[in-house]
């Protein structure tokens, strides 16, 4: 009888977790603690969120998690794979085959058209490109049509959409997004969102996105809010209220603190 990659036991309902993460940057009186002890589980084939205060943590995290930055202490695993322990050349593997990255910025190459933008990841690992999955996600980020063109004739949201094929083309285990809508406008924030959404609903991604946008957050199966550097709170099926509610009680605790 074949098993199911869901009911596999070799296989944990955590796509990535942490556990005791710390993240201190500078020493003595002048030491940072950017992350100070976060235990945390990202479930496979959901689209979590994390928000936060500026400075609470968030980008700490999401690098500590990615393989971007090395935890002061704690462990990382990611798809079962440990990786902080891993040297600078197996994080860089990590990375490459097994992690899909989507910046505020869009990062995309501007001599390259759009196709190649999406399949430069495959073509410097040397992997064969799956043509089913790359014609799958192209549709879901409805660029069929702009695929010839080049980032500087493209929209802002069209090249976002871009980045986001890039990041899914290589079925990563998880794709991790840094203010993905920071540079965007809510029509092509909203279309962003939805087409994340749906990698996780129809394509069965995995995703953990940082965001200081409530509206972003609750295109989100659960949200995670940091707080000096801990997990204080979450929620899960977010909307935009109840993400405001719960970011502004922070908000008046740490004033009254
Ligand atoms: N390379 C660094 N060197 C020193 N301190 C750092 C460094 N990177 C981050 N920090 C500090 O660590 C803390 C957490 O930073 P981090 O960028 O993770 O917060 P954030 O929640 O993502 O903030 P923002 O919402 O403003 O992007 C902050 O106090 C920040 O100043």
């Amino acid at each position: 009888m074949s098993s199911t990659p869901a009911s596999s036991p070799t296989r944990s309902a955590a796509i990535a977790s942490a556990r005791g993460l710390v993240k201190t940057y500078g020493k003595g009186t002048t030491a940072v603690h950017a992350l100070a002890g976060v235990d945390v589980d990202f479930a496979r084939g959901q689209f979590t969120a994390i928000m936060g205060p500026s400075g609470s943590g968030k980008s700490t995290l999401m690098h500590c998690m990615a393989g971007l930055d090395t935890p002061t202490e704690g462990t990382v695993v990611v798809d079962d794979l440990t990786v902080s322990t891993m040297n600078q050349r197996q994080l860089t593997k990590l990375r490459r085959t097994q992690l899909g990255f989507i910046f505020q910025s869009f990062n995309l190459v501007p001599t390259l058209t759009a196709l190649e933008n999406i399949t430069l990841p495959l073509d410097i690992a040397r992997r064969p490109v799956d043509r089913a999955h790359l014609a799958a996600v192209v549709k879901a980020v409805g660029l069929a049509d702009r695929l010839k063109h080049r980032p500087s004739e493209l929209s802002g949201g069209q090249q976002q959409r871009v980045a986001c094929a890039r990041a899914l083309v290589s079925k990563p285990s998880v794709v991790f997004a840094d203010e993905p809508t920071g540079n965007l406008d809510s029509v092509s924030s909203r279309e962003v969102l939805t087409f994340l959404r749906s990698s996780v609903d129809e394509l069965d991604q995995s995703v953990v996105m940082v965001t200081h946008d409530p509206v972003a957050a609750s295109y989100a199966h659960r949200v995670l809010f940091l707080a000096d550097g801990l997990i204080v709170a979450e929620l899960t099926e977010p909307t935009p209220d109840s993400v405001l509610e719960v970011l502004g009680s922070l908000t008046r605790q740490k004033a009254s603190a």
